[in-house]
């Protein structure tokens, strides 16, 4: 196996970013990160009450994470993570951390970075009727489904170059991990192909 790298899987809240990524972490026998776990109090209680979290909120969350990511995949420790990730910009803190933060990056933004953590994105996609009903199914969370609109405003699908691959919600968890992992074994046979 190549480089150790980050497999983010994301979307908006209900999307089934904490569902997916358990399994895919049992499956492949690398460490699970579920970000939920690791947003301060100020921002639950945000959340809770209703309110949408804003760039000021999420930044230090992000960096905190990617220092994580950081951590396992230069010990040599491949790591599963569910994360929001919405934006573009979240993805690249999760990447570079904080150099990533648009007024701190200014020159050194072209640089080569030593400290980056490889990603491979999955995004969960999917309509806000789906999502929405399956949040108000969903007990004994923090988040209220009243939240979703402003994921959905909120949220930068991923783009070329970003790595990635988008899968629709709609369809059954067994085929999520499916196709997740044929996307890995290829992925892993080209690089393998290319040393
Ligand atoms: N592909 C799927 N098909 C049907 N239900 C799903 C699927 N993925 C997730 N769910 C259900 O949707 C709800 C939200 O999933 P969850 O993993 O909590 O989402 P997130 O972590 O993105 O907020 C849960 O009740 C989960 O069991
Ligand atoms: O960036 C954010 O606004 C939050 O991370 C949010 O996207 C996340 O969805 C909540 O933490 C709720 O958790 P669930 O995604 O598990 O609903």
């Amino acid at each position: 196996m190549g480089k150790p790298y980050a497999l983010l899987v994301m979307g908006v809240s209900g999307s089934g970013k904490s569902t997916v990524g358990t399994l895919l972490a049992s499956e492949l026998g690398w460490k699970f990160y579920d970000a939920d776990d690791y947003h301060p109090e100020e921002n639950r209680r945000k959340m809770s009450k209703g309110i949408p979290l804003n760039d000021q909120d999420r930044i230090p969350w992000l960096c905190n994470l990617h220092d994580i990511l950081l951590r396992d995949v230069a010990a040599g420790q491949h790591v599963v993570l569910a994360c929001s990730a919405l934006k573009k910009m979240y993805r690249d803190i999760l990447k570079r951390g904080v150099d990533a933060v648009p007024q701190k990056c200014d020159e050194s933004g072209k640089e080569e970075k030593p400290h980056e953590v490889k990603l491979f994105v999955v995004h969960l996609s999917g309509s806000f009727e789906i999502i929405f009903e399956r949040l108000l199914k969903r007990k004994g969370h923090f988040m209220p489904p009243e939240l979703l609109q402003s994921q959905f405003s909120t949220l930068e699908a991923p783009s070329a170059p970003e790595n990635f691959i988008e899968i629709s919600v709609d369809r059954e968890l067994p085929e999520i991990i499916a196709i997740v992992m044929q996307t890995l074994q290829v992925q892993c046979d080209s690089e393998h192909n290319e040393a």
